[in-house]
């Protein structure tokens, strides 16, 4: 399949938003990747469903939307409704998870699961049946601009062994850290979408540039 690439706005100039997404759109980029963050489950805050909605405005491009919240449940109708095609969770604090992937699907959304770098890949083995998409969190998430973490690299291989292996329809993510260095080691592993957000929006030799370094 067509590998992709999913930009991360976290750390794009917000007083310039629109064009900012516009100019990534132009370069190619596939799908739009929205940071949702509470600081509480992550140390950081970033956004909620009303900027989500006015990014819909900005784009046709896909919508995906990476919930690093304590409640999900309590917010996946507020996205859905604001315009997310994709909606992922996270795995690692929820003990309902089989309820929040089926409250995604009941709203009609693609549904994805998210592991932090410190959770084991057998950890959403009981929900993969359910998912489109699985996110391996290649940094600690709360933060844009860190280091990708190598280590991330066996999980990616092994969870693409296991869809292999079941004949699964799941598109394995990757993000955090991604660059035209990285990209390249996680694909060989078996991602087939690339989150990436500082390397796009704060590159110094412009979006196009960085698009193009990707691609190649
Ligand atoms: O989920 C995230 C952080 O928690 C971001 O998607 C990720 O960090 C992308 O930013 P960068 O490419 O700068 O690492
Ligand atoms: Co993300």
């Amino acid at each position: 399949m067509k590998k992709m690439i999913s930009a991360s706005i976290l750390n794009a100039d917000f007083s310039c938003l629109e064009s900012q997404i516009q100019a990534a759109e132009k370069a190619g980029v596939d799908w739009i990747h929205l940071d949702i963050m509470d600081g509480h489950f992550v140390p950081n805050i970033s956004f909620g469903p009303q900027i989500a909605a006015m990014v819909r405005k900005m784009t046709s491009l896909p919508i995906d939307t990476h919930l690093m919240i304590s409640n999900p449940d309590q917010f996946i109708a507020a996205f859905s409704d604001a315009g997310a095609d994709y909606i992922s969770v996270h795995v690692e604090n929820n003990p309902h998870i089989h309820r929040t992937i089926q409250n995604i699907l009941k709203n009609g959304k693609h549904a994805g699961i998210v592991l932090n770098p410190g959770t084991p890949v057998q950890a959403i083995y009981p929900v993969l049946h359910m998912v489109s998409y699985v996110l391996i969190m290649s940094v600690n998430p709360g933060f844009g601009g860190q280091s990708f973490l190598p280590e991330s690299l066996d999980k990616i291989s092994e969870l693409s062994a296991k869809i292999k292996a079941e004949k699964r329809d799941v598109l394995i993510e990757v993000d955090g850290g991604i660059n035209a260095e990285t990209l390249p080691l996680a694909a060989k592993a078996g991602a087939e979408i690339f989150v990436v957000g500082s390397y796009i929006f704060t590159n110094p030799q412009g979006i196009p540039h960085a698009m193009q370094t990707l691609k190649a």
